[in-house]
C-alpha cells in the first residue's frame, strides 16, 4: 500500500522558491518534494500550520505519489489569473503572466489596505479583461458581515462572478448570502471547506453557492472528489501556491470532476519567479494541460532551502507521518 518512511526520506528535498510579488505576506514559498512510483509529489502546508492540519497535506502527497490518479475526463483545464493584493497600477503587469485567461481572481480585504484599494484593483482587472472577462474576488474571510455587504455593493458595478470567503464563519457566510441574494452575486466557500472540521457543513447550511477545493489540504484527490459529490455544489479547484508538482495534483482533481463549469485557480505557478522544473505548468491560451510533472535535480539543488529550514521540514514530515498513521 503506502510507502515506508525511509522510502519517502530517500528522495525528499526542500526548496525555497522566490515569488514575483508578495502573496499571503510571503516573498518565498517553501515546499517539500518527493518521488513515489506514481511520480513526483508535493508536501507544502504553509509554515504556520500546525501538525494536525498539515497531516492532511501529507496524506494527499502520499496518495498522489503512491497511487494512480483517477481517470481524467478532460485533457486540459481552463484557469484564472490570480491577482495578489497589489496596487491597481500593477494589475496589468500581473495579468500579462496569465496569457489567454478570461477570468481573474482578485485578492481583496488585505490587512492595512482600504476598500478604495480593492475597488481600484478590481476596476483595473475589469478594464484589462473587458466586458466578456470574468472577475471574482477573494477576501480570505477578512470582512465581518456588514463590511462584506458594503464591499459587495461597492464592487458590484464590476460585475462579479462570485465572492470567495467574504467572511470567516459559516453563519456569517449564510447571513451575507441572504443579504446579497437579490443582487445575483454568488458566494463561494474556501476556508470554510478546507479548514473546517466538517467540510460539508457550509453546503448543508446553504451558506454558499460554490465550493473552492484544494487537493492538498483536503487530504488528496479522492477525498476532495467525495466532498464535491456529497455537497452537490459546483466546484472550483485551486492551488495553495504550489510548485508545478503540487499544481499537477490539483489538475488531476479538476480533470476527474464530472462537471467543471468555472475556471480553476491552478495558474499560480505564474506567481513563482522560479519552479522545480524547466517545463512548468504555466497557463497558455488560458489553459493548463493535464499531466504529471517531474522535479529536476539541478533545480532542487539550486533552490534548496537553507539547511536549518530543511531540517525543520524533515522534522515536520516525521511528526505528520505519525499522525497519518
Ligand atoms: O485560487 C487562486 O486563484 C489561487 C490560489 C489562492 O488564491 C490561494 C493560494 C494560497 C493560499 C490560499 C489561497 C486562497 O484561495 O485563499
Ligand atoms: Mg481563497
Amino acid at each position: 500500500m503506502g510507502p515506508r518512511l525511509g522510502e519517502v526520506l530517500e528522495t525528499a528535498r526542500v526548496v525555497s522558491l522566490p515569488l514575483r510579488s508578495r502573496f499571503r505576506g510571503l516573498d518565498h514559498r517553501e515546499a517539500m518534494l518527493f518521488e513515489g512510483p506514481a511520480g513526483w509529489t508535493e508536501f507544502s502546508p504553509f509554515v504556520e500550520y500546525d501538525d494536525a492540519e498539515s497531516a492532511a497535506w501529507l496524506a494527499a502527497a502520499l496518495d498522489f505519489g503512491w497511487r494512480d490518479a483517477p481517470a481524467p475526463r478532460r485533457d486540459s483545464v481552463r484557469v484564472n489569473a490570480t491577482v495578489p493584493a497589489v496596487p491597481a497600477a500593477e494589475v496589468e503587469g500581473i495579468l500579462a503572466h496569465f496569457p489567454g485567461c478570461r477570468t481573474a481572481k482578485v485578492k481583496v480585504a488585505e490587512r492595512g489596505q482600504s476598500l478604495a484599494d480593492d475597488v481600484a484593483r478590481v476596476a483595473a482587472a475589469r478594464t484589462a479583461l473587458g466586458p466578456e472577462g470574468r472577475v471574482r474576488v477573494d477576501a480570505n474571510g477578512a470582512w465581518n458581515v456588514d463590511e462584506a455587504e458594503h464591499a459587495v455593493h461597492a464592487l458590484a458595478e464590476f460585475d462579479l462572478e462570485y465572492v470567495e470567503q467574504p467572511c470567516a464563519t459559516v453563519e456569517e457566510l449564510g447571513e451575507l448570502r441572504r443579504r446579497v441574494k437579490y443582487m445575483g452575486i454568488p458566494i463561494a466557500a474556501d476556508e470554510s471547506v478546507r479548514k473546517a472540521e466538517d467540510p460539508l457543513a457550509v453546503a448543508r447550511a446553504g451558506a454558499a453557492d460554490i465550493l473552492v477545493l484544494k487537493a492538498q489540504p483536503l487530504g488528496g484527490i479522492a477525498r476532495a472528489l467525495s466532498i464535491v459529490r456529497e455537497a452537490g455544489l459546483p466546484a472550483v479547484i485551486s492551488s495553495a501556491l504550489d510548485t508545478s508538482v503540487g499544481i499537477s495534483m490539483g489538475l488531476h482533481l479538476a480533470a476527474a470532476l464530472p462537471d467543471l463549469e468555472f475556471d480553476c485557480g491552478l495558474g499560480t505557478a505564474a506567481l513563482l519567479a522560479v519552479d522545480v522544473t524547466d517545463d512548468p505548468l504555466l497557463p497558455r491560451a488560458g489553459q493548463l494541460p493535464v499531466r504529471r510533472v517531474a522535479a529536476q535535480p539541478e533545480l532542487l539543488h539550486e533552490f534548496a532551502a537553507p539547511p536549518e529550514r530543511a531540517d525543520w521540514w524533515f522534522a515536520r514530515l516525521e511528526r505528520c507521518w505519525e499522525l497519518v498513521g
